[in-house]
């Protein structure tokens, strides 16, 4: 039986797979893109595959396996400040002894970058690079939205170029929207010898349609959200949220302001909210309704019907912080799974993880039963057979 959520996966699998589709996501525009990007390894010194760290293999550019040996790769686990930080060290640490070199990087982060610059700068001095060139270039390649052109951006500043050259600091498009990279774009990030990074669109296959890796893509914002249904997203990710340990770092109910900080204390007792005090206040809200919605629960989070019993609970009591208690009833609920969706994906509601290594396999076991519980409605074992969805 397909549940809404998993039919919407497989009208985007056809849209992706259609010949006509929309702009940016046809599929005969992909398949260009894509072509463009392995016809340049060849000629590239260096790739760096962008994955995003909190789905460190659904992330894969797979593509690349074939076209590029390892030794010319380096897989970039990017976004780490959003992901589980134990859990990106297991995956680094997976990937190595894999024979891949990898990294963690927080591309919004200078000294982050800068630890980037100097692995790249070393690799290409394994690759014996220097010797017989005066240039080097590196190539950007992975999934949308992983943050390719923030890593190109950010080489371009921080790198070492000349002061002439730092007036013509160039841009790539950053936007939390996936796709909206079209070209290939080089940026410069050194002088002497000279080094260039190319920027690249991001690559999706229709094979998203296998439902484990289109929910994980849609809720970590690779898949353009108006192409599903954001509650049923927004549902998913408290699922992760009530099974994780995260809310109980949260504070305690009886932390209000007592713990707040004398300035922003100051702030509310004046009535004056700068912008940020605002956001502040609102996760901090957001927090305790949930913290307070699952301590309260008396149900078993194991069992499908108390898990949508207390997802519903949270989705009500959100109504408020979330201030959508204002909207009409019709648009409520989808106001609040915008704005809680907005909050995860800014790392204000924790850190979560979605790809367990295989240590963790039995923790896997309830990512299996939450995607089972909200996607598939006992549909899991016919699909992990059906793991692709064909392209045409
Ligand atoms: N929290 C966090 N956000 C990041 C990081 N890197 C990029 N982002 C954000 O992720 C979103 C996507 O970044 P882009 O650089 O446009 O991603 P892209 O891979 O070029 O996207 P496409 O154009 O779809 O290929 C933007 O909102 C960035 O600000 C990071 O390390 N941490």
């Amino acid at each position: 039986m397909a549940t809404p959520f998993t039919r919407r996966l497989d009208a985007v699998a056809r849209e992706l797979a259609s010949k006509k589709g929309s702009g940016r996501w046809c599929a005969s525009r992909i398949a260009a893109a894509e072509r463009a990007i392995l016809d340049r390894i060849p000629l590239v010194d260096l790739v760096l595959e962008v994955r995003d760290a909190r789905i460190p293999t659904t992330s894969a550019f797979e593509s690349l396996r074939k076209a590029c040996c390892s030794h010319k790769q380096v897989i970039v686990l990017n976004k780490v400040d959003l992901a589980n930080d134990s859990l990106t060290k297991k995956w680094i640490e997976n990937f190595k002894n894999q024979n891949y070199p990898t990294c963690g990087l927080n591309a919004h982060n200078k000294d982050s970058v800068k630890e980037l610059l100097r692995i790249v700068r070393a690799k290409l001095k394994e690759l014996k690079f220097g010797q017989s060139k005066y240039t080097a270039t590196i190539l950007l390649a992975g999934i949308p939205n992983v943050g390719k052109s923030s890593i190109a951006n950010n080489m371009h500043q921080i790198g070492r170029i000349g002061a002439a050259e730092k007036g013509k600091l160039k841009h790539a498009v950053v936007s939390p929207y996936p796709g909206e990279t079209e070209d290939i774009s080089s940026y410069k990030f050194g002088s002497h010898p000279n080094l260039y990074v190319l920027d690249t669109p991001g690559i999706l296959r229709p094979e998203i349609a296998h439902y484990h890796s289109g929910a994980k893509l849609a809720l970590t914002g690779a898949i353009k959200d108006n192409l599903l249904d954001e509650h049923e997203l927004a549902r998913y990710f408290l699922a992760i949220l009530n099974l994780s340990e995260e809310y109980k770092r949260w504070v305690t109910p009886k932390d209000t302001t007592d713990s707040m900080p004398g300035s922003l204390e100051k702030h509310r007792r004046k009535g004056q909210y700068a912008s940020d005090f605002t956001q502040d206040f609102i996760v901090k809200d957001v927090r305790q309704t949930l913290f307070d919605c699952i301590s309260s629960f008396e149900g078993d989070l194991e069992n499908e019907c108390d898990m949508e019993r207390l997802i519903e609970s949270q989705i009500k009591a959100l109504q408020v912080p979330l201030k959508a208690s204002l909207e009409s009833s019709a648009h409520r609920h989808s106001t609040v799974a915008t704005k809680l969706l907005k909050l995860y994906r800014t790392g204000r509601l924790g850190h979560y993880t979605l790809d367990l290594v295989k240590d963790e396999q039995c923790r896997q076991c309830h990512v299996h039963w939450v995607l089972h519980f909200l996607l598939l409605a006992g549909e899991m074992e016919k699909l992990d057979a059906n793991a692709t969805v064909a392209a045409s």
